[in-house]
């Protein structure tokens, strides 16, 4: 798993009207403080991403259907730069997900899902940095060839630029902070 990314297993408690569970607490420390919350709801065989951000976590969780999580390190400085790593997360044994800055990250979805996720930075249209799902470097095998993408991700560009993006954007804001 890169360095920094955490998943937290919740609690769902199921009775005669369906199922409910806590999905953040101050208190859980998940290395994510939230300004924002958003929802997302995804037909079977889309993909979202892959995107790296140079300043917010990501903290997410689906709540229903299945979440294949695509994720790779993109930080040079990192203890697990490289590494690459598929997670599947189902909404009925629902995991949370801390994801920080420069862990590349990619959401496929094979049935019917939504995913609920927070922010620790308000959105931000110059934190959204990616690459094509398929680029090898990423060494991510996604079960889908032909995912149903947004027009920003099929028009995405290659790990080089998204890396050079990314770098840019972090000496930007960080400077002399090694990435
Ligand atoms: C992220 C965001 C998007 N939007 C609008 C912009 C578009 O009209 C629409 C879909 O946005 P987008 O295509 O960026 O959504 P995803 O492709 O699911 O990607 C988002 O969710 C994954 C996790 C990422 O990692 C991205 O950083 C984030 O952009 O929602 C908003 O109004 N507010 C927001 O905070």
């Amino acid at each position: 798993m890169p360095a920094g990314v955490s998943l937290r297993r919740l609690r769902p408690h199921e009775d005669g009207r369906g199922v409910f569970a806590e999905i953040f607490r101050g208190e859980w420390d998940v290395g994510c403080h939230p300004v924002q919350w958003n929802v997302v709801h995804s037909r079977p065989n889309v993909l979202r991403g892959v995107h790296v951000h140079a300043m917010h976590i990501d903290y997410l969780m689906p709540v229903s259907g299945i979440l294949l999580l695509g994720l790779h390190d993109l930080r040079e400085s990192s203890a697990t730069a490289g590494q690459s790593t598929l997670i599947e997360i189902e909404g009925a044994r629902p995991q949370a997900v801390t994801i920080p800055p420069g862990v590349c990250h990619g959401f496929y979805y094979p049935v019917e899902t939504t995913h609920i996720y927070a922010m620790s930075e308000y959105w931000d249209p110059d934190e959204e940095i990616g690459c094509r799902f398929d680029c090898p470097q990423l060494r991510l095998d996604w079960p889908a060839r032909d995912p149903i993408l947004s027009e920003r991700d099929a028009a995405a560009g290659t790990y080089e630029e998204m890396r050079t993006a990314f770098r840019k954007r972090w000496d930007e804001l960080y400077p002399g902070v090694p990435c």
